[in-house]
């Protein structure tokens, strides 16, 4: 267990949103006893109140981490999404201050791909619809409307690791898959690309969202797109609720354009489970609507507990940065004996220089340095050897300028 600057016990962890329980055991497993756990998100004024003494944070997608937030975390030295999507967090705030955000990017990935799978069959067989009436003591013996997926074509929208996952299990259902992705992408088995958005709406009978949320999917799905699909056809949503106009979306199932949808995503979702939800969409009977649960499976939520619990620990206990969302990326070894300088600092003309001086001005034998940048932030980790004054130096490194965040720490030394 590394020793850090600061104990471990004084390390508070706050966990939002139901993070599993493998996230406590690596955290346990590290040293890090003082988390505290809640089964719901925060809104802004109790982040406010309470980010102030936090030193890691680990949220899901309903937490949003505004710059306001940002600003008034101290003490902050990471966070972890444990979901794929990063949109609720202001990463360029979290730069701004210093502090490097890491996900799960894969380890919900199949999760999503098999509810998707789901929606297909369900939406292009009318169950839902037919369920409900049952339920309601109904009963409704009819092939209208209802088709086997086999020979359909599904357009896939953002050809990433959940739209490939979908486009292999969808071939190997018989279905014709056709895929429209801004970057150039492999084509997996008979997958199809397609040259615009417009073709593949215009060809696809159930098309399948997978895009994240930026400002260029921002109500991608509008009104003309939705009536650019085939009449007939079926849309699901599991990607971010911004992507698809819902005002638009309902108005194209009313009169039946949209023959059915699956809605995973909204724009405005429930911060925690008691909490009304209100959408244009309820009451639609056509409409599959659920709570955000595309990665809610007890196989992805325990890897992404462990995952991104793991990547916090490399982060907090020796700095390294591979798989941060927004930080460049340093991957450390542990250099046992030394004491390890961290430093980010805006990457402008003579930081890197003042930062070289504070150590040579000690004296100091540097083992070893470690710098990444990209065109904003620098971040340097610098190893010594011998007696030091830590905190001295820490307080010095501070002083250089264009310094966001400094801390030290002693890889490999057995601390609290
Ligand atoms: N419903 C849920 O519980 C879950 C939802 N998600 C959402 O699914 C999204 C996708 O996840 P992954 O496949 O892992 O991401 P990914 O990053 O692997 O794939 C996204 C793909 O979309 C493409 N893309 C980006 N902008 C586009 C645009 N304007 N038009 C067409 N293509 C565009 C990218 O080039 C990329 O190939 C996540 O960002 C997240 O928001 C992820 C996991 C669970
Ligand atoms: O499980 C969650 O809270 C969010 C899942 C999701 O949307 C993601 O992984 O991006």
């Amino acid at each position: 267990m590394t020793k850090l600057s600061l104990s471990k016990d004084k390390i508070n962890i706050l966990l939002l949103e139901g993070v599993h329980d493998n996230a406590i055991s690596e955290f346990a497993g590290g040293g890090y006893a003082t988390v505290e756990r809640l089964p719901h998100a925060l809104d802004e004024g109790e982040l406010l109140e309470r980010i102030g003494s936090v030193h890691i944070l680990g949220i899901r997608s309903r937490t949003h981490l505004t710059a306001r937030v940002l600003e008034a975390a101290q003490k902050l030295i990471t966070v972890g999404c444990f979901c794929i999507g990063t949109n609720q967090v202001d990463l360029k705030a979290a730069r701004r201050i210093g502090v490097p955000v890491f996900n799960a990017p894969y380890s919900n990935t199949r999760s999503v791909a098999e509810l998707v799978i789901g929606e297909i069959i369900m939406l292009m067989r009318g169950i839902f619809e037919k369920s409900q009436l049952v339920h309601g003591g109904g009963w409704m013996k009819s092939a209208k409307n209802s088709y086997e997926i086999r020979g359909k074509t599904l357009g896939i929208v953002g050809y990433g690791h959940i739209g490939t996952q979908v486009s292999i299990l969808a071939e190997a259902m018989g279905m014709k898959v056709r895929f429209y992705d801004v970057l150039k992408k492999l084509a997996l088995g008979n997958a199809q690309p397609c040259s615009s958005l417009e073709e593949l709406l215009a060809s696809s009978d159930v098309v399948t969202l997978h895009v994240p949320d930026t400002p260029q999917t921002r109500n991608m799905m509008g009104e003309r797109e939705l009536r650019t699909m085939k009449k007939g056809s079926h849309l699901i949503n599991a990607a971010r609720g911004q992507v698809v106009d819902i005002d638009a979306l309902a108005a194209a199932m009313a009169d039946g354009h949209i023959l059915g949808a699956a809605i995973d995503v909204f724009p405005k979702e429930p911060g925690s489970d008691g909490e009304v939800f209100e959408s244009p969409l309820r009451g639609i009977r056509s409409a599959i609507l659920t709570p955000h649960i595309g990665g809610s499976t007890l196989e992805a939520q325990a890897n992404i507990g462990s995952e991104v619990a793991q990547k916090l620990l490399e982060y907090s206990d020796n700095g390294s940065t591979v798989g941060a969302v927004n930080f460049p990326q340093v991957g450390l070894p542990v250099h046992e004996g030394c004491t390890r300088f961290l430093h980010v600092h805006e990457n402008r003309p003579g930081v890197l220089r003042k930062i070289n001086e504070v150590f040579s001005g000690r004296n100091l034998n540097i083992a070893a340095q470690y710098l990444q940048t990209d065109p904003e932030l620098g971040y340097v980790v610098v190893d010594v050897d011998g007696d030091v004054d830590e905190q001295a130096l820490a307080n010095e490194l501070r002083e250089v300028e264009g310094t966001l965040k400094t801390r030290f720490l002693y890889p490999g030394r057995r601390g609290e």
